[in-house]
């Protein structure tokens, strides 16, 4: 076992026959670790707003832990101090909260592998750097951009696979003390042991085989001391006790470097799953840096994060029931072995159809809290939300009803003022002087409206709507006549039949 801060890690079964412990142990390390429930973890970067493509494996990373009775893990990877801020960090927070993947140990909340911000993980970082320097596993570099560049140019022109060609693999301490009195700040490269084959089983992509000699030795710290994302993600995944890591598939080259790291420490290894990347309707895969549509906007927009969510977990992982799933079934439906290799690309109609759904579904006070205007009553915003709720799909369509129904007289466009006046000044007349006869309902008015005016089908009912709502559209009549009541009808009708005797053609 090794013992690290103070704290007990087991070690990896698979690499721990290269090191000096009792077979007893190690048989007892190995079945804990097989027993011990899911923890898995989500590690975004704080460079930018969230996007589908981060939540989506954020999702399927806490369904995973979810699932097997285990928890869920944030860990903010701030490490590339130029990209990061602040804002993005407390973000991301609230956006994880909002969807309703609440973590059960990272930031906020404590647990026993803390802190759980790599910026402020630095003295551990230093702890292994030391050891493998210690060990001959690691050294200092001190090639500069430019020169990397040239060699890489150089390998490439020459048919090679570019790879760090090893210039500073054998300096002398000597050599290493005059470069850094020229006041150059090296950075540290492992040493990637040669004639290696690195195999691991991806939990989507299957069997994987590395061959060593294809990976140069590659830099674990910058030059100026933060840690490389190979090495800080895979220590802290390690000392973490995370069993299962859910990521993009473009994170799959670099298992192979993580895994030869985590061996020449002797930490424990997890279970890897590449997910296949969401791509935006570029073609390209949805990332910070190309500026993806973010969970921000969606959210402005007024999607439900219920709606976000079944969204997500259908892009790459195959759930039988197509029904809106709540968060629960989610969990309980998922199943590693259903993700996908494909690309899944992210199609907003099918957002749309999980927001329809989610809509269907919400409380009322969802949809009430979409209306925030003074000038409408809390009654009246309750009774337009129950006759218009199946019309609505966003804040705004309720916000567009409410100025339809709620606020003056309609306004008409040319085609609506031509269809007014196809009915005729007559026509509502009569409607008008069927209201004074006060019909009990909008059934019994249509219809004695019918009856007078002889108009019939769709000669009858369009303009009775477009006069009584303004549109051609919408909840069926009688929701918006009661809506309405006798007094706001009547204004409609008198206004309608202005508009069909004096508006021009
Ligand atoms: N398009 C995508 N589809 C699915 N998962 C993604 C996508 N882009 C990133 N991820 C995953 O999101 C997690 C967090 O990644 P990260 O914070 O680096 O986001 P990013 O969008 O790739 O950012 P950047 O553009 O800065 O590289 C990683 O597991 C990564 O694999
Ligand atoms: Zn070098």
């Amino acid at each position: 076992m090794k013992v690290i801060g103070g704290t007990i890690i087991a070690v990896g079964c698979r690499f721990a026959k290269s090191l000096l412990v009792t077979d007893a142990v190690l048989r007892l390390n190995c079945r804990a670790m097989s027993s011990l429930p899911a923890k898995s973890r989500f590690a975004p970067s704080p460079t930018g707003w969230l996007h589908l493509g981060n939540l989506r494996t954020a999702l399927f990373s806490a369904l995973m832990a979810w699932r097997h009775g285990g928890h869920f893990l944030l860990r903010v990877e701030d490490t590339d101090a130029e990209r990061s801020e602040q804002a993005f960090t407390e973000a991301l927070y609230e956006d994880l909260h909002w969807l309703g993947l609440d973590w059960q140990e990272g930031p906020g909340i404590g647990g026993a592998q803390g802190p759980y911000l790599q910026s402020e993980r630095a003295e551990i970082y230093q702890r292994f750097y030391d050891e493998l320097e210690a060990k001959g596993l690691a050294y200092p570099c001190f090639c500069s951009a430019q020169a990397l560049k040239l060699s890489r140019k150089a390998q490439l022109t020459s048919g090679q696979p570019p790879r760090y060609a090893g210039t500073c693999a054998h300096l002398s301490s000597d050599e290493v003390q005059r470069r850094r009195d020229q006041g150059i700040e090296p950075t540290l490269r492992f040493r990637v042991p040669p004639g290696k084959e690195v195999r691991f089983t991806d939990l989507v992509r299957g069997e994987q085989v590395y061959r060593s000699e294809d990976i140069g030795d590659f830099v674990i710290r910058r030059s100026d001391g933060t840690p490389a994302f190979f090495f800080s993600n895979a220590i802290d995944d390690a000392l973490m006790g995370v069993t299962h890591v859910l990521r993009g598939e473009d994170h799959l080259t670099n298992t192979p470097r993580q895994l030869m790291l985590l061996e020449a420490l002797g930490l424990p290894t997890p279970s890897y799953a590449h997910i296949s990347l969401i791509l935006g309707s570029d073609g390209g895969p949805l990332s910070k840096r190309a500026g993806a549509l973010s969970l921000r906007a969606l959210r402005e927009q007024g999607y439900l994060p219920i709606a976000i969510l079944n969204h997500l977990a259908r892009l790459g992982h195959v759930y039988e029931r197509d029904d809106l799933l709540p968060l629960d079934d989610l969990i309980g439906d998922f199943d590693v072995a259903r993700l996908g290799r494909a690309p899944a690309r992210h199609d907003p109609t099918q957002l749309d159809h999980w927001q329809r759904l989610a809509v269907n579904h919400a409380d009322d006070a969802v949809l009430l809290g979409w209306l925030d205007d003074q000038d409408v009553s809390a009654e009246q915003a309750q009774q337009l939300v129950a006759a218009v709720r199946d019309n609505v799909q966003f804040p705004a369509d309720l916000r567009a009803w409410a100025q339809r129904l709620l606020k003056g007289l309609p306004e008409f466009d040319a085609d609506g003022q031509a269809l007014l006046r196809a009915a005729g000044a007559d026509f509502f007349q009569q409607a008008l002087q069927v209201l004074d006869s006060a019909p009990d309902d909008f059934k019994a008015f249509a219809q004695a409206v019918g009856e007078r005016s002889g108009a019939r089908g769709k000669a009858l009912f369009q303009p009775l709507r477009l006069a009584l709502s303004g549109v051609m559209f919408g909840p069926e009549m009688h929701r918006i006549w009661t809506l309405l009541g006798p007094a706001a009808c009547r204004a409609r009708l008198e206004h309608a039949a202005v508009i069909a005797a004096f508006s021009s053609q």
